[in-house]
């Protein structure tokens, strides 16, 4: 039991794990969840561990370790994405999976929680590596993954291509007559495999979303505002990019090789072009380096953490001088940091409403291939937005009329839909 583990390794584990189940206690509090529905969200429903070997280029046989937790799934079938990294385990997968409940409820979708991915660093491995490892997981994965059951999708160091791998290999074991049925078996495809227009930027879109959203509720302009961002793949590139596009400014830009300032502003598109051609941001001479541990107190109005998770602790988040934070990432900051934040009046647009982008673009990929539909981008987009305006003022009502901080407000309203579910089939009443 998740709680149980937390509380027998007490506060000096502060891992992702520990912060998503005190968020969801304090919102629980609050919102005085039944303690029957409490007892079944504070445990995951399942978690496979897989063990599986792939034969390397070189003709060596690597066993790699594959995880995938099915966290709940009373609202619709799992959903979440797929992480490779070496930070991936039981614990990283069940706070993700987590964090994926609780998102899918509040943006108001037919879906449950999950995450899963590999403990690696896919920097190690070729490109025909990756797609052995890739296909061998799905393999491992089984019947354990279904268009119906749980849904995957790209998160850390995963893409479009990844996706198509899996779903080529799931569609394998399947038989020709039910092939074509089961294109949802994972989102976020390349067009050409059954993607959906906008999937790509759906993430970065959203965040854009909320910080427009913000702006406006605050009778702000976002015209020669600064932003910084932490991380620079698909979630921190589109962000910057539709930021960008109206007329705010990227200074400071951080991804795993360093930290680059440019206070006259650092052209997103170059930036991007450069990144491609380099494969990370290292070496970019458009921009001054910067020391790491200085890129969250760099003088800017908004800041947007989109790589991992714990990145704003206590050490750095009474040094943040931006006015609001816009989580592109999954919890980027920590508890102890978020008092700071509070108690410095700045504004947080919490993980599971920032970034819920991409999983309702990926809600529209699924429905379109369920349903033999092919919608335009100019379709996604607009009801991708029409649906995050009614996320983002909900949560900003709740916020205000309860006197609750913004993340406590999104946790409730998706928790309290949730317990409404349960409540309703008559299993607690
Ligand atoms: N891809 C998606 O649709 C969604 C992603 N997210 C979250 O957004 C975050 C970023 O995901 P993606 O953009 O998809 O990943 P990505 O793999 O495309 O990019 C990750 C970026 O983070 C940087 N990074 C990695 N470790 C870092 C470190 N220690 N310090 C600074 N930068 C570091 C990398 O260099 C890279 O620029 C993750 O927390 C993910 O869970 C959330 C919702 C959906
Ligand atoms: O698109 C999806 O299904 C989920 C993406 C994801 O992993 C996330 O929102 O954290």
């Amino acid at each position: 039991m998740i709680s149980e583990t937390i509380k027998k390794d007490g506060p000096a584990r502060q891992g992702m794990l520990a912060n998503v189940m005190r968020q969801f206690e304090h919102a629980a509090d609050s919102i005085e969840l039944n303690p029957n529905i409490r007892k079944i969200l504070a445990i995951t429903n399942n978690e496979l561990v897989v063990h599986f070997p792939v034969k390397m280029d070189s003709g060596e046989i690597e066993v790699f370790t594959g995880y995938r937790v099915q966290h709940n799934n009373a609202l619709g079938p799992y959903k979440g994405g797929l992480r490779y990294h070496p930070t991936v385990d039981l614990d990283a997968a069940r706070a993700l999976a987590m964090w994926m409940t609780w998102k899918t409820a509040l943006a108001g979708l037919p879906y449950g929680g999950a995450k899963g991915g590999i403990q690696i660093d896919p920097k190690k491995y070729s490109n025909a590596e990756l797609e052995r490892i890739t296909r061998r997981f799905t393999y491992a994965l089984g019947d354990n993954i279904g268009p119906e059951l749980d849904i995957p999708a790209p998160d850390v160091n995963t893409n479009s291509q990844t996706m198509a791998w899996i779903l080529d290999t799931y569609m394998s074991t399947r038989t020709p007559n039910e092939r074509s049925k089961n294109l949802h078996v994972v989102t976020g495809k390349p067009i050409g495999a059954g993607g959906s227009e906008g999937r790509d930027r759906a993430t970065g879109f959203g965040v854009f979303l909320t910080v427009k959203f913000w702006a406006e509720k605050e009778k702000l302009d976002l015209k020669g505002k600064t932003f910084i961002v932490q991380g620079f793949g698909n979630v921190g590139y589109w962000a910057s990019w539709f930021l960008e596009k109206e007329g705010a400014k990227l200074i400071a830009v951080q991804d795993v090789t360093g930290t680059y300032y440019n206070k006259e502003g650092i052209p997103v598109d170059e930036l991007n072009d450069y990144q491609k051609s380099a494969g990370s941001l290292e070496g970019y001479n458009n921009a001054a380096l910067m020391a790491n541990d200085k890129f969250f107190a760099t003088d800017c109005d908004i800041c947007i953490p989109a790589a991992l998770g714990n990145q704003i602790t206590a050490s750095n988040a009474h040094d943040i001088k931006a006015k609001v934070i816009a989580e592109g990432a999954n919890g980027p900051t920590d508890i102890d940091a978020e008092e700071v934040l509070l108690q410095k009046d700045i504004t947080i647009i919490p993980d599971i409403l920032c970034n819920s982008g991409g999983v309702i673009g990926s809600y529209f990929e699924w429905l379109q291939n369920r349903n033999g539909e092919i919608w335009t981008m100019d379709e996604v987009m607009e009801k991708l937005e029409k649906k995050l305006k009614t996320s983002f003022d909900r949560v900003m009502n709740l916020s205000q009329e309860r006197g609750v901080d913004t993340r406590t407000a999104a946790f409730m309203i998706a928790i309290e839909r949730l317990e409404q579910a349960y409540i309703q089939r008559g299993i607690f009443p």
